[in-house]
């Protein structure tokens, strides 16, 4: 009995030192595999260390090439300007309007730069547009347009001026200098150069907000800013704001009770010399941004306006609001042949804003008359065009008809000109509309000439956008003289008499 049991136990002994033997193979085989888990995990963290610090590495080299080319990019864009500076171009920018379905503005981030459906006009980038061409039956085709500079749906007006600013220091150089917005009716010109509409009063559009304005009261506001940068040299500042209406001159700050209702009517007269001018046109004095904005309040109030299937408070008249500068010239009425020659020098110095010469200087002369022999002449036009438009489309009739008609073939006149200048034909067709006539030496002159291109998104104003792209990549082609800063010139003309009448240095 006691053997049977000793050689159960050692049975029991033997087999579980078997299973334990088999146990421990396990156990081992388990050990391995963690351990090598273990190693490659490690190898992978090291791994992901790597490519950790290799994106970083990439990271930092993107955002070095990344500054390099935005570096690059404005290097390229001052070359550019100074190409297009040196040739005389216009400078065309386009700015895209906010996208609205059913012809009725979207709220908020809808239409901020993304695309809905019908949105047919994009900003690539900052100097390209594309259009998305669907015309039915025909594959999508895609459109690119390439312009100065290029504003989306979500540009603010801060935006747009900011690329206008620099035009005001050249105006204080001593350039004449023209903005002028065109467009299709709707497109946005008037918001861009004024601000919005109220539905009550068109001349509240001036007294919005402030990040809403538009060009024309942010240019008043930086012209006396700049002013008040040099007073000793405070130049004096009368403004003239006429229209344009069925090929009509209209001086919109006449006094005349009875003009009331459109301005007094005026005529062109040519001058000696061949400059173009509207005489006993009304010019203003005004001494702050305040009385200017006020004056163009008076000048917009008679504005016409009428509601088109378009666009409710549709301008039907060409507005151009100009702004004169008349300052003391460095030197005086007593000024000899020798004195004249540093003038010129003066004139291409690179800065505007001279010392005067001390009192005792024979040259010294009164600052304050406008008459006074001797002075700096610099003008501002600031152009809010009416809208070009397909009557079939904007469902005019009657008398707005008209109106569309002497729109449309004022435009077509401007577009003539363009043509005429950018193939250098002997005779330019200025005569050809009051609005040509009147800006003849903007548009084919010495000045600093910028076109703000607008246009609005939607696919059923394709073809007219089309129209306006095509016209504004024309106006860039226009290769003028360099614009030349205005020479102070012995016996200047009164400011504001002769709006179009400016004369180059020779
Ligand atoms: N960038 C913009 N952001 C917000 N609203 C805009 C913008 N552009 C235009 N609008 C609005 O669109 C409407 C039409 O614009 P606007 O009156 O400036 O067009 P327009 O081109 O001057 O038209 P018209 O030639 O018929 O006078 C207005 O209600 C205006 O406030």
């Amino acid at each position: 009995m006691t053997v049977k049991l000793q050689q159960d136990v050692k049975e029991f002994r033997n087999s579980f030192l078997v299973l334990l033997q088999s146990y421990q193979g396990d156990y081992q085989s388990c050990l391995s595999d963690i351990t090598a888990a273990v190693q490659r995990t490690q190898l992978s963290i090291e791994a992901l260390q790597a490519c950790q610090s290799e994106a970083a590495r990439l990271q930092q080299h993107l955002e070095e090439l990344e500054s390099r080319y935005h570096l690059e990019q404005q290097r390229r864009r001052a070359l550019h300007n100074s190409l297009v500076e040196l040739k005389g171009n216009i400078r065309v920018h386009c700015r895209i309007r906010p996208f609205w379905s059913f012809g009725h503005k979207l709220d908020g981030s809808a239409s901020q730069n993304c695309t809905t459906p019908g949105e047919v006009v994009h900003a690539v980038d900052d100097e390209t547009v594309l259009v998305r061409c669907a015309l039915p039956g025909r594959p999508p085709t895609d459109k690119t347009y390439n312009f100065e500079r290029v504003y989306g749906p979500a540009a603010s007006q801060a935006v747009v001026f900011e690329d206008i600013r620099p035009l005001l220091i050249s105006l204080l150089d001593g350039y004449n200098v023209c903005i002028m917005a065109y467009g299709q009716t709707g497109s946005g010109k008037s918001y861009t150069m004024l601000g919005p509409h109220s539905e009550d009063d068109a001349a509240a559009l001036l007294s919005g907000v402030h990040e809403d304005l538009g060009i024309i009261p942010r240019a008043a506001e930086e012209l006396f800013r700049l002013i008040s940068e040099n007073p000793s040299r405070s130049p004096k500042v009368d403004v003239s704001i006429v229209e344009i209406y069925n090929n009509n001159i209209f001086d919109l700050l006449a006094k005349d009770n009875s003009t009331v209702m459109l301005g007094a009517k005026c005529q062109m007269a040519t001058m000696q010399e061949g400059r173009s001018e509207v005489p006993r046109l009304t010019c203003r004095p005004v001494t702050s941004a305040e009385e200017f904005v006020g004056l163009i309040h008076k000048g917009v109030r008679l504005r016409v306006q009428h509601p088109t299937l378009v666009h409710k408070n549709s301008s039907r008249s060409h507005l151009i609001v100009t702004a004169t500068l008349t300052t003391a010239s460095p030197l005086g009425n007593t000024a000899t042949q020798s004195s004249q020659a540093s003038l010129q020098k003066i004139a291409g110095a690179s800065n505007w804003w001279i010392t005067p010469p001390p009192a005792s200087s024979p040259h010294t002369i009164p600052a304050d008359s406008a008459d006074h022999p001797g002075q700096v002449l610099a003008r501002l036009q600031l152009v809010d065009l009416a809208g070009s438009e397909c009557s079939a489309v904007s469902g005019v009739t009657g008398l707005a008809l008209k109106e569309t008609s002497f729109i449309n073939r004022s435009l077509a006149a401007l577009a003539d000109v363009l043509g005429a200048l950018s193939e250098h034909c002997d005779h330019i067709p200025y005569r050809n509309s009051k609005l040509t006539h009147l800006l003849q030496d903007s548009i084919g002159g010495n000045a600093k000439l910028l076109m703000i291109l607008c246009v609005s998104p939607g696919q059923k104003h394709m073809a007219e956008t089309l129209r306006g792209l095509t016209f504004g990549a024309q106006a860039r082609q226009v290769e003028r003289r360099a614009p030349r800063r205005r020479p102070p010139s012995p016996r200047m003309q009164k400011p504001g008499m002769g709006l179009a009448g400016s004369q180059a240095l020779p």
